[in-house]
């Protein structure tokens, strides 16, 4: 009788008391032109991200709020991975506001100590070079550009689909589609609002020319160096910046003839710089700015 009395005291300090607390989810929250994502470090994080908690997690009412959520850095043979997720808890093939942001982080938690490094994502690898010493300001170099229907996911025969019409709710669209890792969906236009792209993308995103969904920007061309967009990103809707929806709407505009080889793109959120060379090797630089630190609750995902 003692003995057991004496063994549920120990059992009821050791768990109150001595056991280390459980490190609750803890993310970082930064923004590029008011694209913003979470930074989740699965290296300081024991609990797994899922597609349920990462709607959770993005929704901007219920949970702490993003375009999407960067996890990283997954280290393997010298390179470090990182997934890009967005609101909806799809995972991404390339992100470049993402991709900066984390780069970024990186710095800041001294993981990186060089001005320039690579990151590998699901689609591949891409290039940073920090141009100050903060770490704010970043060169993201994206790879090559790719108008191949396969590559980018439209259904129909192999062709570039260049001024190409689509019916998208009922309308005709003249559309050029693009890789950039990821699948874009470019609409040249005078007319530019956010409720145009909203029009457009709440039914192109999910048509059935895209079985993998897509990215739809809308552009109007201001003059040879500068362009301006309006963008609907796949499993976000509208944002207000984009990387790679920026280097899609560059590239399709310059392989359109539209535009030259270095073009400022004018989103909602701010400029970014955009470079296409000869064989539609694109870069761009961009800002990064921090936001908080946050550490979840304990049960913010049981339901309530
Ligand atoms: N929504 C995009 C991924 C994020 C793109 C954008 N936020 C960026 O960081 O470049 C997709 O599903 O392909």
């Amino acid at each position: 009788m003692f003995d057991t009395l004496i063994v549920s005291s120990i059992l009821y300090l050791e768990k109150n008391f001595f056991r280390k607390k459980e490190q609750n989810m803890e993310f970082y929250k930064y923004h590029s032109l008011g694209n913003d994502y979470l930074i989740y470090d699965c290296n300081k994080n024991q609990e797994a991200l899922d597609k349920e908690k990462i709607v959770k997690l993005c929704n901007r009412n219920y949970g702490i709020g993003a375009d999407g959520i960067v996890e990283g850095p997954y280290k393997k043979e010298g390179k470090m991975y990182v997934k890009v997720y967005n609101a909806d808890g799809s995972e991404a093939e390339q992100g470049g506001n993402a991709i900066r942001i984390f780069a970024h982080y990186l710095k800041t938690i001294k993981e990186v100590q060089s001005e320039s490094f690579s990151l590998y994502t699901k689609g591949g690898e891409v290039k940073l070079r920090f141009l100050n010493r903060e770490g704010t300001r970043i060169q993201m170099t994206m790879g090559q550009l790719s108008f191949d229907s396969e590559k980018i996911g439209l259904t129909g025969p192999k062709r570039e689909a260049l001024h190409e019409y689509f019916n998208f709710g009922g309308e005709e669209y003249a559309c050029t589609c693009v890789s950039v890792g990821n699948p874009h969906c470019v609409i040249i236009t005078d007319e530019i609002s956010r409720a145009k792209v909203c029009a457009i993308g709440k039914y192109s995103e999910v048509a059935d020319y895209f079985p993998e969904r897509i990215n739809t920007q809308i552009v109007k061309v201001l003059d040879k160096n500068n362009i301006q967009i309006e963008i609907y990103e796949r499993g976000v809707g509208y944002t207000l910046s984009s990387g790679t929806c920026s280097c899609a709407a560059a590239g399709a505009a310059y392989r359109l003839g539209l535009i030259d080889s270095d073009v400022m793109v004018h989103t909602p959120g701010g400029k970014l710089w955009t470079q296409i060379d000869e064989n539609f090797n694109v870069k761009m630089i961009g800002s990064v700015k921090g936001i908080c630190r946050i550490e979840l609750f304990e049960d913010f995902f049981r339901q309530i």
